[in-house]
């Protein structure tokens, strides 16, 4: 992906040319892509881009715009503006908190520091008007006159802008909702996308809805009709495209996607690097093929992977290692495909690679903050284009990970893979703490296999959002049969999460980790005591290495 988000998709149909899209502007707010959360799950498509961003730039006419908050103050030398083509749009505008104040900067730079920070709950005052001015209240249409909402500010608008009407208020902020008479603007100071702003969405509704009149369209259903055209377009009617898929969510239901648009000349490859769970290629490969009629081959590597990983305890240099090998066994693989197709009247050349990228990683990359800090490297397969020249094509990077779950529901993946925990490319390897190995590996493999069953029998699976059995690389004494044993540590760890950057440890009641201890201690030779991970994330992160 290039630096500034774009693949080689982006000249073709994008969804944002398709479905009416709300841009939302990112001024660095921790809620930003809230925003768009909520405006897709009233089913319109929204999209999220840098506050930086040219109008004259954009592929797409938006049906409104929605400035978001963010952490700077709009008066500071260096703070953030909008282009102020926005404005000449012609189309409606919600500020949100430093939106709302840059709405003001724009018209009249009349915004200063408060005495006081308005922080968490308050109370909002609705003023409602009536003649020629009652257009203005558009935006709390069918909303109580006193409602609870969320604020984070400490700036405050001096006085009005010209032409412009308070609509709300709080004991604090005497401008805590305003509206242009004679222009569709709006700017609110609280936050209506976060869940403490009880009335939020339908704030956000009614902008969008009533307001900006988009459509709500943006379905599961009609994404994958257009999805599958726009794929046909772009690869052509002999193009083909190779994709690294390991079972997990993401990869699978892009490749159900491909599958559905390209037939054949999609070539999945899983690549059995040596550390994935017990029976993973063989249950993935069965699934893959015969459920999902997929053309799935395994390139069994776990040889090579093992070689060389072996004497590395290094967490890092095990990530890079396996990266890299990725990278190798791909290249090879891609190699094959088109020598075997070289003669074919019906497949052309490989030009594809498919990236099962979705839209956080997209935000994360084009974020106005930057991309956050390297806390470990993700064994990446934009890695994979290197020397490669292919070019990218990423069917879900417009989407979150639960509109991935949608569609692949919708693409008739059965349950148990759309809901599968996610399981990192560099697999056991991570788990496995200090060096790796075929012994250390079947005792991992047993007691993840015990930990995950008792889970699914609990029916806890779903609840959970991912789980696993690491093992620590120290031995413990215990006792069994009357003998003294001195063998190792197995650490449980199961998280609820919905984006997986924080997240808890799961409350599991006493007997269900009674019952997990015993059997690993029973059934998994070499270990002798099990121990719970109750650390969250952070300080924690979800994977052990
Ligand atoms: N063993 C593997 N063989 C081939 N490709 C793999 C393998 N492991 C990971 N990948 C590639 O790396 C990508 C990123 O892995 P990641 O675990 O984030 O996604 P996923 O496996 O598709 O879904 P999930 O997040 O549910 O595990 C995958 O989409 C896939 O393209
Ligand atoms: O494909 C992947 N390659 C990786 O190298 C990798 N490292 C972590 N993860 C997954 O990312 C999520 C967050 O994990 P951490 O809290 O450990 O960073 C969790 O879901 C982890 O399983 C990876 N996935
Ligand atoms: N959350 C925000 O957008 C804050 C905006 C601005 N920096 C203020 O403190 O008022
Ligand atoms: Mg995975």
């Amino acid at each position: 992906m290039a630096a500034n988000g774009e693949t080689t998709e982006d000249a073709v149909n994008v969804p944002a040319k398709t479905f009416d899209t709300v841009l939302v502007l990112d001024f660095g707010s921790q809620y930003s892509h809230l925003i768009t959360r909520r405006l897709r799950e009233l089913n319109i498509y929204s999209e999220m881009l840098p506050c930086t961003q040219k109008i004259s730039e954009l592929h797409f006419t938006p049906k409104g715009i929605i400035l978001s908050g963010g952490p700077y103050s709009v008066y500071e030398d260096g703070a953030p503006h909008v282009d102020p083509a926005a404005f000449d749009l012609g189309v409606p505008i919600l500020g949100i908190c430093y939106g709302l104040q840059e709405l003001a900067w724009h018209h009249g730079k009349n915004v200063l520091a408060g005495e006081k920070r308005e922080y968490g709950h308050a109370f909002l005052k609705i003023e409602r008007h009536s003649g020629k001015e009652e257009h203005i209240d558009r935006l709390f249409e069918g909303i109580e006159d006193d409602i609870e909402v969320w604020m984070s500010h400490g700036d405050k608008l001096s006085k009005l802008p010209d032409g412009f009407h308070p609509i709300a208020t709080t004991a604090n902020s005497p401008f805590a909702g305003i509206a242009s008479t004679d222009k569709p603007y709006f700017g609110i100071q609280f936050h209506p996308e976060v869940t403490h702003t009880p009335r939020g969405t339908q704030i956000l509704s009614n902008f969008a809805v009533n307001i900006c009149k988009a459509r709500q369209d943006w379905t599961m259903e009609k994404f994958v009709d257009k999805e599958i055209e726009r794929i046909r377009a772009l690869v052509g009617p002999k193009g083909q495209v190779i994709g690294a898929v390991s079972g997990g969510v993401d990869s699978t239901v892009a490749a159900k996607l491909m599958q559905e648009a390209i037939g054949d000349r999609f070539h999945a490859v899983l690549v059995d690097n040596g550390v994935l769970r017990l029976d993973e290629a063989k249950t993935v490969k069965e699934t893959l093929t015969k459920h999902l009629g997929i053309n799935l081959t395994v390139v069994d590597a776990s040889d090579l992977f093992l070689g060389k990983l072996k004497g590395v305890s290094d967490p890092e240099k095990k990530r890079k290692i396996i990266g890299n090998t990725f990278i190798e066994i791909f290249q090879d693989k891609a190699k094959a495909i088109a020598e075997a197709a070289a003669n074919s009247p019906k497949a052309g050349d490989i030009e594809w690679l498919l990236q099962g990228t979705l839209y956080p990683d997209v935000i994360e990359s084009i974020s106005f903050k930057g991309p956050s800090a390297t806390i470990k490297t993700h064994h990446n397969v934009g890695g994979l284009l290197e020397g490669m020249h292919l070019k990218l094509i990423e069917p879900l990077r417009e989407l979150f990970k639960d509109e991935v779950r949608a569609l692949g529901t919708n693409l008739g993946i059965p349950e148990h893979l759309v809901w599968r925990h996610p399981f990192p490319g560099p697999g056991l390897a991570i788990r496995i703490l200090g060096e790796v190995n075929e012994e250390q590996l079947k005792i991992a493999r047993h007691a993840d296999k015990i930990f995950i069953d008792e889970i699914v029998a609990a029916g806890l699976y779903r609840k959970i959002s991912q789980a696993f059995a690491a093992l620590l690389p120290v031995k413990a004494v215990g006792v069994m049969g009357d003998k003294r044993v001195h063998a190792q540590v197995i650490a449980l760890r199961a998280v609820e999460t919905t984006d997986f950057m924080t997240a808890d440890w799961f409350p599991f009641d006493g007997d269900f980790l009674k019952r997990v201890s015993r059997r690993i201690v029973n059934e998994v030779d070499g270990v002798c005591r099990v121990v719970y991970d109750v650390t969250s994330k952070p300080p924690g992160t979800i994977e052990m290495e």
